[in-house]
């Protein structure tokens, strides 16, 4: 069962003062996102590390301690699945807002824990943005981390239609696309799409513990592509994982049986010209469902910058040469990726910036000798 939430107030929202309760990866990417469409944000975490960090990227100010003479209009609870009921409980007795959702990558236990506690279902609705990194904590956080995602609403029967209607704002603010599911289906959803692909490019990257240094300096971008997830916290998968650990292992057994009768048909395949029918099986279903992941026909709406790779030579103060003189050229950086081949002189800066600045900064930056390669 799910829906598409038509709740669209347009205009001035109507969400805006926010909390947000954990500013890590998540926490503080809503908040960010928030900020910049002039909503009001209170922060708060346990860790004042944290804190801090997300306060000064301008994601919001500290919440105070004292009981909000104001309830907050939405309380984001932001924090590890595990805790997120309590998190709740507590937020709700304080009266820190009118209405309550979560972030957690599971919906089923979250729902299951907030009636344990007796939370208040009326004014909570779970949810789920489908946006993140493979980073955690406030460093990594970004405005647009949602921008074009869907963003699940799983309200119980118990949820006011108001309630769910401020989330989906708040989702909106975000640059998400909210949908309403019930949290068993979220579960299973994002076992198959999220959780089974985590565990299987994590599955492969543990292969990568076998290859020598000369067998690693040959990986590609599909190599790359495959494993990128991996590189996500282990304690936080962990608890994901065991949040949803029926439907996850349903689908790894999917996948385990695949590969096995892949691993088979090599075994017993017999020189280039053996039977390798199953083999080719799991490679065309593998194509036909990686075509149905939708973005590709345009659903992912990420800013429109142009990339504009420049050759550097690798020596101290190329980079900090280079960023000064796109600043005189008077056009502001709005992403940067460095590539360098190991045992090269040379590496490739690769400088997002927005479309129309894209020609000021190459006729400025050629005028000064870079090594500009626009269109590449
Ligand atoms: N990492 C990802 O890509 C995504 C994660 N999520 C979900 O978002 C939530 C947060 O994940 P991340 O931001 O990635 O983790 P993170 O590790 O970057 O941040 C978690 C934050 O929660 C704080 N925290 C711990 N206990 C708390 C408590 N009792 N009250 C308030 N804050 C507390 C921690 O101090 C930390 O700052 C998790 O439930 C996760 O399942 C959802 C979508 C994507
Ligand atoms: O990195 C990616 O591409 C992701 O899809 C990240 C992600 C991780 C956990 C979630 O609960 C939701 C999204």
């Amino acid at each position: 069962m799910e829906e598409t939430v038509t709740t669209d107030h347009g205009g001035r929202p109507d969400v805006e003062r926010v909390v947000v309760l954990g500013t890590g990866l998540i926490g503080t990417s809503i908040a960010l996102a928030l900020r910049s469409r002039g909503v009001d944000v209170a922060l708060s975490d346990p860790d004042p590390a944290s804190l801090r960090m997300a306060a000064d990227l301008g994601a919001g100010r500290p919440l105070e301690e004292n009981t909000p003479a104001v309830p907050a209009d939405v309380a984001v609870v932001a924090a590890p699945p595990e805790v997120v009921p309590e998190v709740l409980k507590k937020a709700q007795d304080r009266g820190l807002a009118q209405v309550y959702t979560d972030a957690a990558s599971v919906k089923s236990s979250v729902v299951a824990g907030a009636e344990r506690l007796g939370c208040d279902l009326a004014t909570f609705v779970p949810g789920h943005p489908m946006g993140g990194r493979e980073k955690s904590g406030p460093g990594a956080a970004r405005s647009d981390l949602f921008l074009g995602r869907s963003w699940a609403l799983c309200p119980t029967g118990k949820a006011d239609a108001g309630a769910v209607a401020a989330v989906s704002q708040v989702s909106r603010l975000c640059g998400a696309d909210p949908l309403v599911l019930d949290p068993a289906a979220h579960d299973r959803a994002v076992a198959l799409v999220s959780h089974a692909p985590h565990m299987a490019a994590s599955a492969m990257a543990a292969r990568l513990l076998e290859g020598d240094a000369s067998a690693l300096a040959l990986a590609g971008q599909g190599v790359r592509d495959v494993t990128r997830v991996a590189g996500g916290d282990p304690g936080m998968w962990t608890a994901i994982l065991s949040h949803n650990a029926a439907p996850v292992a349903g689908v790894l057994r999917g996948i385990a049986e695949d590969l096995t009768a892949t691993a088979h048909s090599l075994e017993q395949a017999q020189g280039p010209d053996a039977d390798l029918a199953p083999v080719r099986d799991v490679l065309e279903r593998g194509r036909t469902g990686q075509g149905r992941l939708p973005g590709k026909h345009g659903a992912v709406r990420r800013p429109a910058w142009a990339v504009l790779p420049v050759v550097v030579s690798d020596e101290p103060g190329v980079l900090g040469r280079l960023f000064v003189a796109a600043g005189e050229a008077g056009v502001n950086i709005e992403d940067v990726r460095i590539e360098h081949t190991p045992g090269l002189p040379m590496g490739t800066v690769s400088l997002s910036v927005l479309p129309e600045a894209e020609d000021t900064l190459v006729r400025a930056l050629s005028a000064a000798g870079w090594s500009v390669h626009p269109g590449r």
